[in-house]
């Protein structure tokens, strides 16, 4: 080997070994400690994706970190409404959702999405277990509507998360498990609800008492002026989200009020980040510099 190919080699692994020394500080913060992880549908864009994801996932769980994963999948649900001919619509970033409709949401994300995920972690060690909103009592969901244009409009069997029994995902954390889970859920009446699922990963942080909430997206994070500018705002604290939300369009609604409600439930911090990259939730989690948007309180 020559001298400049050896000392580039040299730097190389001095690289290497300095970002796992990065990870030291991180490490000892976050042992033992739950991050609840959302996977949003729009980051489930191929499968070198899908399993950087669950490389990741299954990574945090062998440093000792307590992940767990809650999902989404509205581009999948969309998909197979089109092809089942059923009309879809979105309003203030919620899904209006018809009993037809839900049908479809439940069967695509307990059935299709959840048991994708399931099955590429446990290609890793069997560590995974599926469950949904309706299972041992997770969420219990109120119907809720939305706000446009400072009009209440009705979403139909669209519910928001009214209570969290989280005994199962403790036990399945304490079984040294990585929870995976769908966000359909009861109402009083036992009426399943379609419930956003960055709505439900908030809520479950709180109840879970979280260090901290990811959410994967699609975009590098918040823009100050979407659609105008693709520059992102780094850090906020709730009163800024407060703020910005009524100026928010789409998906970034349900997202954005899911941070703000994580960081006022206690949650100390709520990142949304870029998921069409594979592994910006280690980079995310193991690294001094932070991606994307982070809302503290
Ligand atoms: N201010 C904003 N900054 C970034 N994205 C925004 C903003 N306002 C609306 N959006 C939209 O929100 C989308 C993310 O939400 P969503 O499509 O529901 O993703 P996911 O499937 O990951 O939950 C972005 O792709 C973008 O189109
Ligand atoms: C009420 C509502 O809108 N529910 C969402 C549930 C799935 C979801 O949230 O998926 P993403 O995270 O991929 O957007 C829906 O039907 O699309």
């Amino acid at each position: 080997m020559t001298d400049a190919r050896h000392s580039t080699k040299k730097k190389e692994l001095y690289r290497k070994a300095a970002t796992l020394i990065e990870a030291l500080p991180w490490l000892e913060q976050y042992a033992g400690k739950i991050i609840v992880v959302k996977y949003g549908g729009n980051a489930m864009l191929n499968d070198e994706l899908k399993q950087a994801f669950a490389e990741d996932i299954v990574f945090l769980r062998r440093c000792g970190v307590l992940p767990v994963v809650v999902h989404g999948g509205g581009p999948q649900i969309s998909l197979m409404l089109k092809r089942l001919g059923i009309e879809s619509e979105f309003k203030g970033g919620f899904r209006v959702t018809t009993p037809e409709a839900m049908d479809v949401v439940r069967m695509v994300l307990v059935g299709q999405v959840g048991r994708e995920l399931v099955g590429l972690l446990n290609q890793h060690g069997n560590l995974a277990v599926g469950l949904s909103g309706e299972d041992a009592g997770l969420f219990r969901a109120a119907r809720r509507g939305v706000m446009v244009d400072g009009e209440q409009v009705d979403l139909g069997l669209v519910g928001d998360v009214v209570e969290v029994h989280p005994e199962a995902v403790l036990d399945l954390i304490q079984a040294g498990r990585i929870p995976v889970i769908a966000t359909v859920a009861p109402d009083e009446a036992g009426d399943v609800h379609n419930v956003n699922a960055d709505t439900a990963a908030s809520a479950l942080a709180v109840a879970l008492g979280a260090e901290r909430l990811v959410v994967l997206t699609d975009v590098e994070g918040v823009y100050a002026d979407w659609p105008n500018s693709t520059e992102i705002i780094a850090r906020m604290n709730s009163a800024e989200v407060e703020a910005l939300l009524p100026t928010l369009e789409s998906g970034m609604v349900p997202k954005m009020e899911a941070c703000l409600r994580a960081v006022q439930g206690g949650v100390p911090r709520a990142t949304v980040v870029d998921g069409r990259a594979p592994h910006t939730l280690l980079l995310e989690v193991f690294t001094d510099d932070g991606v994307g948007t982070m809302v503290t309180k």
